[in-house]
């Protein structure tokens, strides 16, 4: 395998989707390095759940090539994939916990798809996931409905990490969060990513986020990704969307905060 496609963990090649005869991705090209936290930002509708849910085989393409860990996933037979599906994790926006199944078992879930374990060692990874995301013991018992949103957030995450993934898919994972709830957020990613050396694919509208936790910025618009590299280049960038985006109101206000020039 060449060393520049086993550096890139996710490899999307003239991705194409359609739905009837809107066309939500126009020959799309996008590297998901190894070990990096990429932040994937875009005008609302541009498509960025799309190319997540094309990723991970849950919306069909027209045509073009997606490579995860070196696996072309439509070549892969349903044993190969289900190999690479077992590697990554996924946090959907909203969390989307199972309402009806408490926290333990909601984080239990993706392992007893992939592995038979017994109860107790069950138990044993629920707690240890939990303590990675900072929350209690306890909270294993209790159902979504009695939980906050930064906790559900944090049990979504636990689970997306049950099987100890490479790859974590985060879609808006501070949408609804106060900022600093939305903050500790984006520090606990940093740190799981630094510790457990995970790659993470995460869409986002937050701006702080994008300042904080991502290594690079990719950028969707009519598409295509129309811009990607560090908050530095996205700043310098020209183009109209990434200059209102990046020097707007609201720009100038998360800047302002992190320099903590109010
Ligand atoms: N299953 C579907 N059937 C038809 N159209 C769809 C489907 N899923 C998404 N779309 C359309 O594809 C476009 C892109 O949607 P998507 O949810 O990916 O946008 P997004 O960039 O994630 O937006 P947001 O930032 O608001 O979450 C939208 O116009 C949406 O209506």
């Amino acid at each position: 395998m060449a060393v520049e496609q086993a550096d890139a963990i996710i490899r999307v090649r003239d991705v194409t989707v359609r739905f009837g005869a809107t066309e939500v991705l126009d020959k799309l090209d996008l590297d998901v390095k190894r070990g990096e936290i990429l932040g994937f930002v875009g005008p609302s509708g541009a498509g960025k759940s799309v190319l997540t849910r094309t990723i991970i085989g849950l919306v069909p393409k027209v045509s073009g090539q997606i490579e995860v860990f070196g696996v072309d996933l439509d070549a892969a037979n349903a044993k190969e994939r289900r190999a690479v599906e077992r590697r990554w994790g996924i946090l959907f926006q909203q969390g989307a916990l199972f309402s009806s199944l408490t926290v333990a078992q909601n984080i239990q879930f993706p392992v007893r798809e992939y592995l038979k374990l017994s109860q107790r060692l069950l138990d044993e990874i629920t707690i240890a996931k939990l303590g990675m995301v900072g929350l209690a013991p306890e909270v294993a018992d209790r159902f979504p409905s009695e939980l906050s949103g930064g906790m559900i957030k944090r049990v979504a995450l636990a689970r997306a990490l049950a099987l100890d993934p490479e790859l974590v898919f985060l879609d808006e994972p501070t949408s609804g969060l106060d900022p600093i709830g939305a903050g500790d957020f984006d520090e606990l990613v940093r740190t799981l990513q630094r510790t457990l050396g995970l790659t993470v694919f995460m869409v986002t509208h937050d701006l702080d986020s994008l300042h904080t936790a991502c290594d690079r910025i990719a950028v969707l618009g009519d598409g295509k990704i129309i811009a990607a590299g560090t908050m530095a280049e996205m700043k310098a960038s020209q183009h109209p969307w990434l200059r209102s985006y990046f020097h707007g109101k609201r720009a100038r206000a998360v800047v302002g905060s992190n320099t903590g020039v109010v």
